[in-house]
């Protein structure tokens, strides 16, 4: 569905993504996981479009995404959960959602059904401003807005950052609920050991800008961790 050929990113004249390739099957949930400051921000940024590329290759769903604006991104069916979340503070939760309405590329002008059963908590606090919610309600509130495009794949950005355990482990189940009941394809940076096993199928281990291990989530073994993960 998604795949990066030799990617290489700069900021100015720092070489930041370095001959970075990734593939995404239909369907599967991957984790992009590595320390901070390794990139993995900066590869979702070049997917999304915000960020340009020195060379290499990107195709989404037979089209080249290399091409493609960032408005195209969620015409071609690509949702967005960015790091931060980036709430509208003063849009009500209703008006937030509806952001991503004209997007859609069915033309529908109607808050799916799906976000507020997924977010029972969203359609209580519809008229509630975007900026009065907590930090879970409000991860909820940029999944749910993500999802209003209809997308067939779905980019989280650390979706559990600064959000209390409890929150943590809904959010796990509402991804997977997502990934394996309704069929929809992540991609995730995930810091978090146990949640990234949880949602995963298959792990992509970045360092220093590359792409140093990948598989399935259950061969990402102590040594791997070791090496790429532990701080
Ligand atoms: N706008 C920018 N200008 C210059 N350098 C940047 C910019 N954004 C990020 N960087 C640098 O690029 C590298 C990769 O950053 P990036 O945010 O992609 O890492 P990350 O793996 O997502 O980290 P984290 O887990 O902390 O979010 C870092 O060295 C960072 O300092």
């Amino acid at each position: 569905m998604l795949t990066l050929k030799g990617i290489n990113q700069f900021y100015g004249q720092s070489h930041t993504l370095w001959d970075l390739d990734l593939h995404i099957d239909k369907g599967e949930c991957l984790c992009l996981m590595g320390r901070n400051g390794v990139g993995k921000t900066t590869l979702l940024n070049v997917i999304m479009g915000q960020l340009g590329l020195k060379s290499g290759q990107m195709e989404f769903d037979g089209q080249d995404l290399t091409r493609q604006g960032v408005e195209q991104r969620s015409r071609l069916g690509i949702g967005y959960v960015p790091q931060g979340r980036q709430i509208f503070p003063l849009l009500t939760v209703e008006e937030n959602l509806r952001i991503g309405l004209p997007a859609r590329r069915d033309g529908k002008k109607a808050i799916p059904d799906l976000v507020y059963d997924l977010f029972p908590v969203l359609a209580q606090m519809r008229q509630r401003r975007g900026g009065d919610l907590s930090g879970g309600q409000q991860q909820q509130l940029a999944i749910g807005r993500a999802l209003v495009l209809d997308p067939k794949l779905m980019i989280l950005d650390e979706p559990t950052e600064g959000i209390q355990p409890n929150v943590v482990s809904e959010i796990g189940d509402i991804i997977k609920k997502l990934n394996k009941e309704i069929g929809l394809t992540v991609l995730l940076v995930e810091q978090k050991l146990p949640f990234a096993r949880k949602v995963g199928d298959r792990f992509c281990l970045l360092d220093r800008g590359r792409n140093v291990a990948d598989g399935a989530m259950g061969d990402l073994d102590e040594a791997l961790i070791k090496e790429y993960l532990t701080v």
